[in-house]
C-alpha cells in the first residue's frame, strides 16, 4: 500500500532532524521524536476540536453519534468530564496513558492534581536532545528532578487541558487522571484558525511565565530600546509589559544561521534587538526587517506550521519570548484584532487570495465603526478614504438618480470603487439594521489587499462591461 502524503511527510520530517542532530541512539533518538510529535499533535487536536465542538461542529463525524452529542452538549453546558466517557474505536489513549517513558512524568503531574495532557514533552521524555530552531539545545533544559513542579499551562488551551477543573476529591486520584481519547484521524489537514477559543480573563496574580528572570538595569535599558519600537508592545499594561520583559531571553545568531525554518512546529516568538533578518517562502524572498521588527507569531497564534523561513543575513541579537507567555500574554493584547477578525476575514470570498500573514496583516490594520439603522455611511459625491467590510448588520445602496440598487449583509464589502478609481462615492450606502463594519483606510487599502485588488477591480459595480 502506498504511504499517504501525509504519512510521507512526517518520515521526511523525521529524515531531516536524523540528518541535522546525527544522533548516536537512533532508536532512542526515534522513541523521544515520535512521541513528541505524537503529544504535539494531539495537544493540538485537543484545541481544535474543542474550539469546533464549542460551535456546535463535529469535526469527527466518524465518531459515534453518541459520543459527538455527549461532547458538544458538555462543551456548550461549560462541563467537563462529561465527555471523557466517550470511548470511540477511533480514537487511542493518548501519548502520557500508554508511553512507558512518560509515566513517571504522568505520575508527577497526578501528584500536582493536574490533568496529563498538561504534560510537556520536556517532562514526559528526555527531549533534550531534540528540537528546532537556534534555541533547540539551549531551551530544553528541565531535569528529570523538576518533573514535579507545576508548570504553567496553556491558557488558550481549552479549559479541560489548562488544567483549572477541580478534580473530585472522593474520586480515586488514578481515574480522574485518565486523559481524554483523542481522535487519531485528526492532523490529516491542519487548521489555522486563531486559536483564541479559551481566551481567558487576564489573571496575573498566581501565574509566572516558565522562563521568568528578572532583567538588569542594563538589559531593561536595551530591551525598552528594542521593543520601545515595536508596536506590539504600546498594547501592554505596566504589568504585562513587566512579564512579557522578565520572560525574554537573549540569543545571539551569527550571520547566514536558520532562525526559523518553514513547515517546523513553533515554539517562540522573536524580537530584533541587532542586525537584520531576511523571510523565505520556498525559495522565494518575501521580506527583509531589522531592530524593533519581530517575527514568529503566525505559528504561535494559529497553531499551524512555520509560515517562512527566516535567515539572519547579519549578526543579530534577538529576544525570544516562549510560546506559552506569548500567548498568555500577547495573543489577547497586541494581536486581539487578528482574533476579532480572522473568522470574517476568512470567510470572505474576495480575500480567498490572501496568505495567513497577509490576512494578519489586513486585521493589524482595521477598526471598528457601528451604525444604527438609518445612519448614512457613505454619501455620494464625498470624497472617500475608507473601504469597508460588514461585520453584522445590513445596508442599502443607492443612487440619486436610480434610487435602491443593492443589499449589503454580513460578509460584504462596499467603499472600493472611490478608493480603486480615485473618484468620489459613487453611490449612499445606509445601515438600515443596526451594523457594525470593519474599516480599512486608504493607505492600507493600497498596501494590504495585494492580490485582492484584481478580485475587487473585476467586481466593480460601475465596470461598463457589467
Ligand atoms: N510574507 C511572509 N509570509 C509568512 N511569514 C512571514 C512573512 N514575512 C514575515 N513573516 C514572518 O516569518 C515568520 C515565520 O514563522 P511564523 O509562521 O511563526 O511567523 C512568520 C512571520 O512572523
Ligand atoms: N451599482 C453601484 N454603483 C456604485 N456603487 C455601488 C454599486 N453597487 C454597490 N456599490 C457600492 O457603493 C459604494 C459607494 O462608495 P464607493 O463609490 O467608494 O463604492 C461603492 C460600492 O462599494
Amino acid at each position: 500500500m502506498p504511504l499517504t502524503g501525509g504519512q510521507l511527510e512526517e518520515l521526511n520530517l523525521f529524515h531531516r532532524k536524523v540528518h541535522e542532530d546525527e544522533p548516536k541512539d537512533l532508536l532512542q533518538f526515534a522513541a523521544n521524536y515520535f512521541n513528541r510529535r505524537l503529544e504535539q499533535q494531539r495537544f493540538f487536536a485537543r484545541n481544535q476540536e474543542s474550539l469546533a465542538l464549542s460551535k456546535g461542529i463535529v469535526l469527527f463525524p466518524s465518531a459515534t453519534r453518541n459520543d459527538s452529542v455527549v461532547a458538544s452538549a458538555s462543551a456548550a453546558a461549560g462541563l467537563k468530564g462529561a465527555e471523557s466517557q466517550s470511548n470511540d474505536q477511533i480514537f487511542k489513549a493518548s501519548f502520557a496513558e500508554t508511553d512507558p517513558h512518560a509515566t513517571g512524568a504522568a505520575a508527577s503531574i497526578q501528584e500536582a492534581g493536574m490533568a496529563p495532557d498538561t504534560v510537556s514533552s520536556e517532562e514526559g521524555s528526555e527531549m533534550a536532545g531534540f528540537g528546532s530552531g537556534i534555541f533547540k539545545d539551549n531551551f530544553r533544559v528541565n531535569k528529570s528532578s523538576d518533573k514535579h513542579i507545576k508548570k504553567p499551562v496553556d491558557p488558550m488551551a481549552p479549559a479541560d487541558q489548562a488544567g483549572s477543573s477541580p478534580q473530585p476529591t472522593t474520586a480515586p486520584r488514578r481515574s480522574v487522571a485518565v486523559p481524554r481519547p483523542l481522535p487519531m484521524n485528526f492532523n490529516a489537514q491542519r487548521r489555522t484558525s486563531v486559536s483564541g477559543e479559551t481566551m481567558q480573563p487576564d489573571n496575573l496574580d498566581d501565574w509566572k511565565p516558565e522562563n521568568y528572570s528578572e532583567k538588569t538595569g542594563l538589559q531593561l535599558e536595551r530591551l525598552e530600546k528594542a521593543i520601545g519600537r515595536n508596536f506590539l508592545f504600546n498594547k501592554l499594561d505596566t504589568e504585562s509589559k513587566r512579564l512579557v520583559i522578565n520572560s525574554l531571553e537573549e540569543k545571539s545568531v551569527k550571520e547566514g544561521k536558520e532562525i526559523i525554518k518553514q513547515g517546523d512546529e513553533g515554539d517562540y516568538f522573536y524580537i530584533v534587538e541587532r542586525g537584520n533578518v531576511d523571510f523565505f517562502v520556498g525559495s522565494q524572498k518575501v521580506n527583509t526587517s531589522g531592530p524593533g521588527s519581530s517575527f514568529g507569531e503566525l505559528a504561535l497564534m494559529y497553531n499551524s506550521p512555520r509560515a517562512a523561513t527566516v535567515l539572519a543575513t547579519t549578526d543579530c541579537v534577538l529576544w525570544a519570548l516562549d510560546r506559552l507567555t506569548f500567548r498568555r500574554i500577547l495573543l489577547g493584547s497586541s494581536f486581539k484584532k487578528r482574533i476579532l477578525y480572522d473568522e470574517l476575514l476568512k470567510s470572505m470570498p474576495v480575500l480567498q487570495s490572501l496568505t495567513t500573514y497577509d490576512r494578519a496583516k489586513l486585521a493589524d490594520a482595521l477598526d471598528t465603526e457601528i451604525y444604527q439603522p438609518g445612519q448614512i455611511i457613505i454619501r455620494e459625491g464625498d470624497s472617500g478614504d475608507n473601504f469597508y467590510f460588514i461585520e453584522f448588520g445590513e445596508a442599502e445602496v443607492s443612487k440619486e438618480q436610480h434610487g435602491i440598487i443593492a443589499h449589503l449583509k454580513q460578509g460584504d464589502y462596499f467603499g472600493e470603487v472611490a478608493l480603486l478609481n480615485d473618484l468620489p462615492r459613487q453611490a449612499t450606502v445606509k445601515a438600515i439594521k443596526k451594523t457594525k463594519v470593519a474599516t480599512l483606510g486608504k493607505s492600507g487599502f493600497q498596501r494590504l489587499l495585494g492580490p485582492a485588488v484584481e478580485v475587487l477591480k473585476l467586481n466593480d459595480p460601475t465596470r461598463v462591461d457589467h
